[in-house]
């Protein structure tokens, strides 16, 4: 049996035993004694209820509406709060930020500072703990009909985890450990992206806008980085000669000054709030 196979059957077994009496989950009354029909939540997750796609063997929203998710993409500093802050004084919309406030502190540790301080020790340790946190936000529930996320866990492999791996900074055993991590999320959960908004900006104002917001932990991140992801950034969404896009892109050239990039957004709203239409 591969080792999907062998997953789904281990947390199946756990999701029989764990609820065998119907469950209340999220406020509504979840009737899961029937195996075929057998819901899976995790202890971390506790307020998420997935259920078991038969066709696609999927872990999938139980029941919940569609909703509009839209995740926004770009290279360091290049407005993606800027932009999220902006859309979020807009009524039905969620907007979910990096968690970087975890990244920079997990019990104690700041596994965003130690990576910067020494990729090949710490990247591995930060990027783990980037694709958890990301998951957690891909999942998290929502009563509002639209979402918008800062990034996601897509660019995270492809671009950052992609980024430390083709400079040499992480070692192939924690490259090959992380993808088969990020494979067996993206090949076993559902996670719907309806439109990706990404913000292009050239490397030179992200590094003065960088500068400028100064960020202890980016100090020492030099222009041939934020050229490194630049790129990345451009063969995945622009050229797509890298990895699957997992929806339809909105480019919005991001190096205008504040009242120009707010006036874009306006222009732009119906478009991202139609991604269906894009
Ligand atoms: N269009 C803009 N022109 C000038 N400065 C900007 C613009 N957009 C954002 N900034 C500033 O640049 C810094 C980075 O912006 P931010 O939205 O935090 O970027 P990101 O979330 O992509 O890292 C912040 O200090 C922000 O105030
Ligand atoms: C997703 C992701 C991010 N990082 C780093 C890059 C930046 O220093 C911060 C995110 O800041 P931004 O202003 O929101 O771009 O986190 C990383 O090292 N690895 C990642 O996967």
């Amino acid at each position: 049996m591969s080792f999907t196979g062998r997953c789904i059957k281990s947390w199946w077994r756990s999701a029989t035993r764990i609820y065998t009496q119907p469950a209340v989950t999220s406020g509504r009354l979840v009737n899961v004694g029937d195996k075929s029909e057998a819901l899976f939540q995790t202890r971390a997750y506790s307020n998420n209820c997935y259920s078991t796609q038969h066709a696609s063997r999927k872990l999938v929203w139980n029941g919940e509406e569609k909703k509009l998710v839209i995740c926004i993409e770009g290279n360091i500093a290049s407005g993606k709060t800027t932009c999220l802050e902006y859309f979020s004084r807009t009524s039905n919309i969620e907007v979910l930020t990096e968690p970087i406030s975890k990244w920079r502190n997990v019990r104690g540790h700041n596994p965003l500072g130690l990576m910067y301080q020494d990729p090949t020790r710490w990247a591995m340790t930060l990027q783990t703990y980037v694709q958890l946190t990301m998951l957690d936000r891909h999942l998290s529930t929502t009563s509002a009909p639209v979402r918008m996320m800062e990034r996601s866990i897509y660019s995270a492999k492809y671009i950052f985890v992609e980024n430390l791996y083709r400079s040499g900074k992480m070692p192939e055993v924690d490259f090959a450990v992380l993808s088969e991590w990020f494979e067996w999320i993206t090949q076993n959960i559902n996670l719907p992206v309806d439109l990706i908004v990404y913000l292009q900006s050239s490397p030179q104002i992200c590094q003065q806008r960088m500068r400028e917001r100064c960020r202890e932990e980016e100090k020492v991140v030099p222009l041939e980085y934020l050229e490194a992801i630049h790129q990345l950034y451009e063969d995945w969404l622009i050229k797509k000669t890298s990895f699957s896009i997992p929806a339809p892109v909105l480019v919005i050239p991001a190096d205008q000054d504040l009242k120009k990039m707010l006036h874009h957004y306006e222009e732009n709203r119906e478009k991202i709030l139609a991604a269906r239409n894009v």
